[in-house]
């Protein structure tokens, strides 16, 4: 059973913030975004003088049994291809993470192969990949218990090492398919919306992943209703289940949350539907290109950082949103105010 409960943020100090940001030698509200992404981060730490600390970036890596339908442009293999990839410093979560000075650690959350051990790497695996959700659950109840947990004991060791920011990614050939199901029954909206080409599906071939996926939500006949533990173990990846485990475990300990693209946004979505008070913690980086991540963010009433038509995954988006995350609390810090930089105010 898992037990997680997250406080709702203190808003105490929220006045105190807007009054510190209006402050700020510019016109009100000039600084658009960044001043609201400054209250957040001010609420999440529940400071004026909030800070950035040892950023992480965490991508969970797991294989999907649904990949056999022919649901996705790239062969199965890629999964494992891709993780050393992502070990030998090739990948572009590889190069946003060097560019920003996040530390990158990439999960083996139940790839197919065979990986070696390696400094970046952390073993959770789950098995060879999940079960073909068109004939039954991805994994059992307990399985996903069982990720929910190495999730958020990935966390609590990063955690530890004094880091207050983390980012989320995932990698894995199929997984659209599984972050469409997430999304289709945990936001109620219809399957048609929510699949997407994914790495570059063709029309013909999008419907044929749209027909497959219906027949998958024909048979399990999930509702919005059902528990969202039902949920994930019936159409959630390794990956995504872990992903979801280490977002709530990040909440609880008031951990900024970067929430990369799609299928992060679908882990994000069980995880809100398990504890909606973890929204308060959580940054939506960027609108994937993936057609459902637009309905996802409706759903959560959220407005993505960045929109760069970006469908890539890996935690990329999140890598690039940081700096702005950066920049919001450096101006919160570092501006001076009307009063210190002897500045008139507006007439009224
Ligand atoms: C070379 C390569 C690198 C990737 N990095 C992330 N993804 C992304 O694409 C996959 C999901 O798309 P689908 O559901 O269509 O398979 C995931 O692995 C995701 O992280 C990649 C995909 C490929 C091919
Ligand atoms: O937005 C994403 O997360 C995404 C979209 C397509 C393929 N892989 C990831």
């Amino acid at each position: 059973m898992i037990d997680i409960n997250i406080r709702p943020c203190d808003n105490s100090l929220l006045e105190a913030l807007q009054h510190k940001i209006n402050s700020k030698t510019k016109p009100a509200g000039a600084l658009g975004m960044l001043e609201s992404i400054a209250l957040q981060v001010g609420l999440i730490q529940n400071t004026l003088t909030p800070a950035l600390l040892s950023p992480n970036m965490v991508v969970f890596a797991a294989d999907h049994g649904i990949a056999n339908e022919g649901v996705s442009a790239y062969p199965q293999e890629v999964t494992g291809q891709m993780v050393l990839n992502f070990l030998s410093g090739g990948a572009a979560i590889n190069v946003f993470c060097r560019q920003h000075g996040i530390e990158l650690a990439v999960v083996d959350a139940g790839v197919t192969s065979e990986l070696p051990a390696h400094p970046l790497l952390i073993d959770k695996k789950m098995g060879a990949g999940t079960d073909n959700f068109l004939f039954g659950p991805a994994m059992t109840q307990k399985q996903c218990e069982q990720a929910l947990m190495a999730g958020m004991k990935i966390v609590e060791e990063i955690a530890d090492k004094g880091c207050n920011i983390i980012g989320f990614g995932e990698m894995g050939i199929g997984n659209t398919s599984a972050a469409s199901m997430l999304t289709h029954i945990l936001c109620d909206i219809p399957l048609l919306h929510c699949v997407g080409k994914g790495t570059g599906l063709d029309d013909d071939q999008r419907r044929k992943k749209l027909s497959v996926l219906e027949q998958a939500s024909q048979f399990h006949r999930l509702t919005p209703d059902a528990d969202p533990i039902q949920v994930l173990s019936t159409f959630g990846g390794f990956e995504i289940a872990m992903m979801t485990g280490a977002m709530l475990k990040a909440a609880q300990k008031r951990i900024i949350i970067l929430v990369d693209g799609f299928i992060a946004s679908a882990a994000f979505l069980a995880a809100h539907a398990l504890q909606p008070t973890i929204l308060a913690y959580s940054f939506f980086t960027h609108l994937s290109e993936e057609q459902g991540h637009i309905k996802a963010m409706e759903f959560l009433r959220v407005r993505p950082i960045l929109q760069l038509n970006m469908r890539l995954g890996e935690g990329t988006g999140a890598a690039i949103a940081y700096p702005i995350i950066q920049s919001a609390v450096n101006f919160l810090n570092e501006m001076a105010s009307f009063e210190e930089a002897r500045v008139s105010t507006k007439f009224n």
